[in-house]
């Protein structure tokens, strides 16, 4: 599909992929599109089926995934997440640039697809930052927290790994990564800002 190149946030829980993307959203209207997920997790306070995911339950999700309707899914503290080809399509069509969220796994995943998107990887400038901002976030259970921080770690570390990372962002001052973001984004931005005028 032609138009602007899609881009991949990831990271470890807690390290301000939302707290950024929502940013880009509100900033940015008319450019930005965000890939809705589904999730067999619970939604989290002020969390809207549709909006921030596709809330689902297991039996549902397998099904859609042996249909092939899922570009990727993966198992995640427990729980299951997975981008449907119609997440991305929905967003492509109108001509903006996709947005997706997906742990590091998925990365992988989408590396085997025609998607070609702007990888780009949010990190915590240390892991106890990181158990700082989870707890604050307040969303989590302490086992929740636990498994989050041993997938974190794993993140950390392979988010250095040659080739799979346009730019890696570490997310200590708000703002500066937020700088860091857009310019990282601008050409296509501009793209799609450039289409809106002609
Ligand atoms: N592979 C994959 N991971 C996803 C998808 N949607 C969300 N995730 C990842 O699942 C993990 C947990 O997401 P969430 O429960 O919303 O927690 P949060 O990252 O702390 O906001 C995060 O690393 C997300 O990037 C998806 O469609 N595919
Ligand atoms: N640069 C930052 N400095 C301090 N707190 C941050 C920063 N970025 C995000 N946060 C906070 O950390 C918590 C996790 O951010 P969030 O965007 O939910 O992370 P993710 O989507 O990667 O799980 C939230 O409470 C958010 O307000």
């Amino acid at each position: 599909m032609s138009g602007p190149r899609p881009v991949v946030l990831s990271g470890p829980s807690g390290a301000g992929k939302s707290t950024l993307l929502k940013k880009l959203l509100k900033d940015y209207k008319g450019v930005f599109g965000f890939s809705v997920s589904h999730t067999t997790r619970d939604p989290r306070p002020g969390e809207v089926d549709g909006k921030d995911y596709h809330f689902t339950n297991r039996e549902a999700m397998q099904e859609d995934i042996d249909t092939g309707e899922f570009i990727e899914t993966n198992e995640f503290s427990g729980n299951l997440y997975g981008t449907s080809k119609c997440a991305v399509q929905d967003v492509r069509a109108k001509g903006l640039i996709c947005i997706l969220d997906v742990d590091i796994a998925g990365v992988r995943h989408i590396k085997e697809t025609d998607l070609d998107p702007i990888y780009v990887s949010i990190q915590p400038p240390s892991i106890e930052v990181l158990e700082e901002r989870l707890r604050g976030r307040a969303t989590e259970t302490e086992e929740k927290i636990q498994s989050r921080l041993e997938a974190a770690r794993i993140d950390m570390e392979e988010c250095n790994e040659p080739g799979l990372f346009d730019i890696v962002i570490v997310n200590d001052d708000l703002d500066e990564s937020y700088e860091k973001l857009q310019s990282v984004l601008k050409e296509e931005i501009i793209r799609v800002q450039e289409g809106i005028k002609s």
